[in-house]
């Protein structure tokens, strides 16, 4: 088990602690940066850190930095990414563990001889940290292949939890005000017709991200716009079986894309049903 320490003060790093280099990504509020972190103990690890987009609503942004930290905070789990801390200051900062290889969709793309077989190893370790996810009542809406990382090419962990929202004992789901900046193209349709979210509205957007590893790295819906999926959806029809993919395997992405979500399997039967695929 991987485990990072805790030291007390983790929502408070210095920020000479911390080196940055070049930059990896750029999130919907700011860029994702390649770094070190010298630890308390003098160990120096390599981190990916958040940063937050200079700018007039720069306060705004740190909330949400703050938000997904505290989120981040109560999540331990293999293929969930580590937070190692939160440094505050002129720009707020969300230190990260790192993903060498980086996003899922980039890497496939890059790598299109990867074997289907780790492609599944992959997949199902992304179904064991959402099964996780489920367990603690947490709902990440924004699960995508873009947001799984590669430690190496068949160890996978879940990232970018700033969509994230942890579900209260009493209510079952939750519930969004307004539609906001949303990835539609993974979103089941109780989320975008009521902007109700739980487990079963991950579980779509887990079909849509094992079609993504399966294609390859290819986009979902090639060129259909919105309206025309939503049609799409409502007719019953859904995406194809990718080359690559066994019967199988697509009649689990099926699954995941049933309409009723009642009827949708939770991730801990997922993990049961991905477990055959494995190797
Ligand atoms: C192969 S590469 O050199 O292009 C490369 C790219 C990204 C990464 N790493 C990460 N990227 C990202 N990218 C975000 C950027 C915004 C779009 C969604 C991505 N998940 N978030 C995180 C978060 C925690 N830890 C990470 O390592 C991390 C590593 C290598």
């Amino acid at each position: 088990y991987d485990t990072v320490p805790r030291d007390e003060d983790t929502f408070n790093l210095r920020r000479e602690q911390i080196s940055l280099s070049d930059t990896l990504g750029s999130g919907n509020f700011g860029a994702v940066m390649k770094g070190n972190y010298k630890r308390p103990d003098g160990g120096i690890i390599p981190v990916a850190v958040k940063t937050l987009k200079q700018g007039p609503e720069s306060a705004v942004q740190s909330s949400e930095i703050l938000k997904e930290a505290k989120v981040m905070a109560g999540l331990k789990h293999r293929h969930i990414v580590r937070m190692i801390g939160v440094c505050k200051g002129s720009d707020m900062m969300l230190v990260l563990e790192l993903a060498p290889l980086g996003p899922l969709n980039r890497y496939l793309k890059d790598h299109p001889s990867m074997p289907v077989q780790s492609i599944l190893e992959i997949m199902y370790q992304v179904a064991k940290g959402m099964e996780y996810l489920e367990s603690v009542n947490f709902i990440h809406r924004d699960l995508a292949a873009r947001n799984v990382l590669l430690m190496d090419e068949k160890f996978a962990k879940i990232s970018d939890f700033g969509m994230s929202k942890a579900l209260g004992m009493d209510n079952e789901y939750y519930k969004a005000e307004a539609a906001g900046k949303w990835p539609l193209k993974w979103y089941a349709p109780e989320c975008i017709y009521y902007f109700k979210f739980d487990s079963k509205s991950d579980v779509w957007s887990y079909g849509v991200t094992l079609w993504e590893a399966l294609s390859y790295g290819a986009k979902p819906y090639k060129g259909k716009k919105g309206a025309e999926i939503l049609r799409m959806i409502e007719d019953g029809d859904r995406m194809d079986k990718p080359q690559q993919c066994a019967p199988g395997v697509y009649n689990i992405m099926q699954k995941c894309w049933i309409y009723q979500k009642e009827e949708r399997p939770t991730f801990k039967e997922i993990v049961t049903l991905m477990y055959k695929y494995r190797q």
